[in-house]
């Protein structure tokens, strides 16, 4: 019950909604599922990818209305209910979609009990809304205290990673690679970063337009002087192709869900990736560019639409993707790249 205001966008994710509505990413945004059955297997108290819900409306078709898992705590309603977000069901997500794709993403709102009033109401309420272009949100999901992630086992390497609206499961999937990581404030300063001694820079996913990064952009060529290794997801991807001097753009509907194609261009593979992003980086894909730090080269792109899904800088130890290797839903194919991480810290120390 309530009134709600954000982006309409949707995702093709047939599953992994815990992960879709913890991820600080879809801060401000109303997300409606393609999949017609949501909340089939509950909510759990081990899947979240952070302390609370960020999506600010949800939009289904068909709610479980008995779900069924050795894991499940609670329903998605109460779930919903219990952190105060607005969701809506019974809605044809099929036309909703369609309709989204064909007109792009766009503001709504999701009104009920005392906040429904005449269509012009609520319109104008609609249309007072801020739009995601422009939108500065890191600050807002971001953690306000440094604090580590321990290496599971031996610890090898230290990371800093620049919390922009970071998913839980980054910093374990680095952890799980003897990376101890100390995740900063989106604040944080080149002295914070080195301050950690670290083998490498991690640049985190999060919400709202890049353009608007300049803070996280300028960090980021303080750390690319200095030749440290740097791994970046989504945001991160798309403020090092800032840092490198790319401009980013709106797409249409952008992409998000677990299933989307995107070719490794350095070996020719393809991977199915989990994505969740509405702006991408404009950087040419026949031939690298000459760029402040060096070459640097488009190394992933999606197949459905030709979007820049990954950088690689060819002098210096950094690259970045679009979508999320941590998997969060979403499948594996992509885990290499933080193996990839970890072999531009080996070679930094050889
Ligand atoms: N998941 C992300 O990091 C999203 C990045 C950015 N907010 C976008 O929508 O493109």
């Amino acid at each position: 019950m309530g009134e709600t205001f954000g982006e309409a966008v949707f995702s093709t994710g047939m599953t992994g909604y815990q992960e879709t509505l913890t991820d600080p990413s879809y801060h401000r945004q109303v997300v409606v599922m393609t999949a017609p059955h949501i909340g089939n297997t509950g909510v759990n108290d081990e899947d979240p990818e952070s302390k609370r819900i960020w999506v600010s409306g949800y939009v289904v078709r068909d709610p479980a209305r008995t779900p069924s898992n050795w894991r499940s705590r609670r329903s998605l309603d109460e779930e919903l209910t219990a952190q105060g977000v607005v969701g809506i069901s019974g809605i044809d997500t099929r036309a909703l979609t369609r309709h989204l794709r064909e007109r792009g993403a766009m503001r709504v709102g999701i009104f009920s009990g005392a906040a429904v009033a005449d269509e012009a109401t609520l319109l104008a309420k609609v249309q007072a809304a801020p739009q995601m272009e422009g939108a500065d949100l890191s600050g807002e999901v971001a953690t306000a205290e440094a604090y580590v992630v321990p290496a599971i086992g031996t610890k090898r390497f230290t990371v800093a990673a620049i919390d922009l609206g970071i998913k839980g499961m980054t910093p374990h999937r680095m952890a799980e690679r003897g990376i101890e990581v100390h995740v900063l404030p989106a604040t944080a300063t080149a002295e914070d970063i080195y301050a950690v001694d670290p083998d490498g820079v991690f640049f985190s996913n999060g919400p709202g337009d890049p353009a608007t990064a300049d803070h996280p952009v300028a960090l980021m060529r303080a750390v690319l002087e200095r030749s440290t290794p740097l791994f970046g997801i989504c945001f991160g991807n798309q403020i090092l192709g800032r840092a490198l001097g790319f401009g980013t753009f709106k797409l249409k509907y952008g992409h998000r869900g677990i299933n989307q194609p995107v070719q490794d261009r350095t070996t020719g593979k393809v991977e199915v990736t989990a994505h969740n992003h509405g702006f991408a980086v404009d950087a040419p894909l026949d031939a690298p560019s000459d760029t402040p730090f060096g070459r640097a080269e488009v190394s992933h792109v999606c197949l459905n639409d030709n979007v820049v899904e990954g950088l690689r800088l060819l002098d210096r130890p950094a690259f970045s993707v679009q979508y999320h290797p941590e998997a969060a839903a979403g499948p594996h194919d992509a885990a290499y790249l933080f193996d990839r991480f970890v072999s531009l810290m080996e070679g930094q120390r050889a």
